[in-house]
């Protein structure tokens, strides 16, 4: 029987805490669990405008369900848009937005896409196949970031959530852990995190969620979603990461909430700042976002010289990796040529300190 009405058919062992719920009881205490969650860290306030990272897969197409259901059942009073972002995946990301496009008519919500091919003029298919499978995840994680950003401001929302849930976050800690580094481990377990110079939030309302337990509610509410991996290899040393967790979490399910936990409670040491030159705070500062989603190129020191986005650096992230590419590009269209050795050292290189 089930262990919190003890009027029902148990039909699940609740993956986070081995609970006996039957379906009813399972959705009660999911749900309430993720509104406990945007609760206790405030993560919306009345009349916000959030914008839904939509990828047609089961985390975001979950989290779209549970928002539209919370919103209504305790009066968030927030208005929830969908934001997809087209990376140019042929035979992946092309049936994924079809989902996102039969979802925006389930849930009655406004959908955006936003393309790499209009913001960069770049697929990610034409990215791989310039620079190779091996690091196609950290160019795509770069460019979606800035992405979903930029596809926000295009719409005129400051805030984006995401699906990552519970496992993703695990994954991360120990990732950074393993890697020593400390600076990223500090915020790897913040609910809400900014890119510097940013004015978008992004925030993610399944931090403390289990994967498999979305899973089983996507399964149990019959959900719409579109469950291919992605074609790209996942990046290797999160893919290791990950079966590391899997294994931990079949001995000692609590491990994934126990990672979390610890990575919540890390304590570094204070390090010493370095001087450096005061940049201008770009707070309160009028942005002018073209209706393409393009951003009007002003030098105020706080944009990226080649692309005009918002930027402390005097060249985006984004335009630092398509740098390299278009120089690979040019290289190969000229000589159909491996690009050279030394060039292909400074690429990795950059790679390597942009990689998350
Ligand atoms: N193409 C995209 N467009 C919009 N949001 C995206 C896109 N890809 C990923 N996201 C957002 O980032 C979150 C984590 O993405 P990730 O690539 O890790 O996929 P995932 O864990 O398989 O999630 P999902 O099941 O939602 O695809 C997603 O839940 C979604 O909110």
């Amino acid at each position: 029987m089930c262990e919190r009405c003890e009027a029902s058919k148990a039909v699940m062992r609740r993956p986070k805490n081995l609970q006996k719920l039957c379906k009813e009881c399972f959705f009660h205490v999911f749900e309430t669990e993720i509104h406990l969650t945007i609760e206790k860290e405030k993560l919306f306030y009345p009349g916000e405008k959030v914008a839904i990272g939509a990828s047609g897969g089961k985390d975001s197409t979950v989290l779209a369900s549970i928002l539209k259901t919370l919103n209504e059942r305790y009066n968030y009073r927030v208005h929830l848009v969908l934001l997809s972002i087209d990376e140019g995946i042929v035979g992946y990301r092309d049936d994924s937005l079809a989902t996102v496009k039969r979802n925006q008519q389930q849930y009655e919500m406004p959908l955006e896409i936003v393309s790499y091919k209009d913001l960069y003029n770049w697929t990610m298919d034409e990215i791989v196949s310039c620079s190779g499978m091996k690091s196609s995840c950290t160019y795509c994680g770069v460019l979606r970031r800035q992405a979903l950003d930029r596809g926000a401001m295009k719409l005129g929302i400051n805030h984006v959530v995401t699906g990552h849930n519970a496992d993703d976050m695990a994954e991360t800690v120990l990732m950074n852990l393993l890697r020593g580094d400390t600076a990223r481990l500090e915020s790897s377990t913040n609910i809400t995190t900014k890119s510097t110079g940013s004015p978008i939030k992004r925030s993610k309302p399944f931090k403390y969620c289990y994967q498999k337990e979305i899973v089983l509610y996507a399964h149990y509410k019959k959900l719409d979603y579109f469950s291919t991996e992605c074609t790209y290899a996942p990046e290797a040393f999160r893919g290791t990461a990950r079966v590391l967790m899997k294994n931990l979490e079949s001995v000692r399910p609590s491990c994934i909430l126990d990672i979390i936990y610890s990575g919540e409670h890390f304590k570094l040491k204070q390090r010493k700042k370095r001087p450096g030159p005061q940049k201008p705070a770009i707070q309160g500062q009028e942005t002018e976002i073209r209706s393409d989603g393009s951003v009007s190129l002003q030098n105020d020191g706080n944009r990226c010289e080649k692309c005009g986005y918002l930027s402390t650096n005097k060249i985006c992230k984004a335009c630092l990796l398509l740098q390299g590419l278009e120089s690979s590009r040019a290289k190969l269209a000229i000589a159909a040529e491996a690009v050279p050795k030394v060039e292909e050292d400074q690429l990795q290189h950059r790679l390597q300190h942009l990689s998350f």
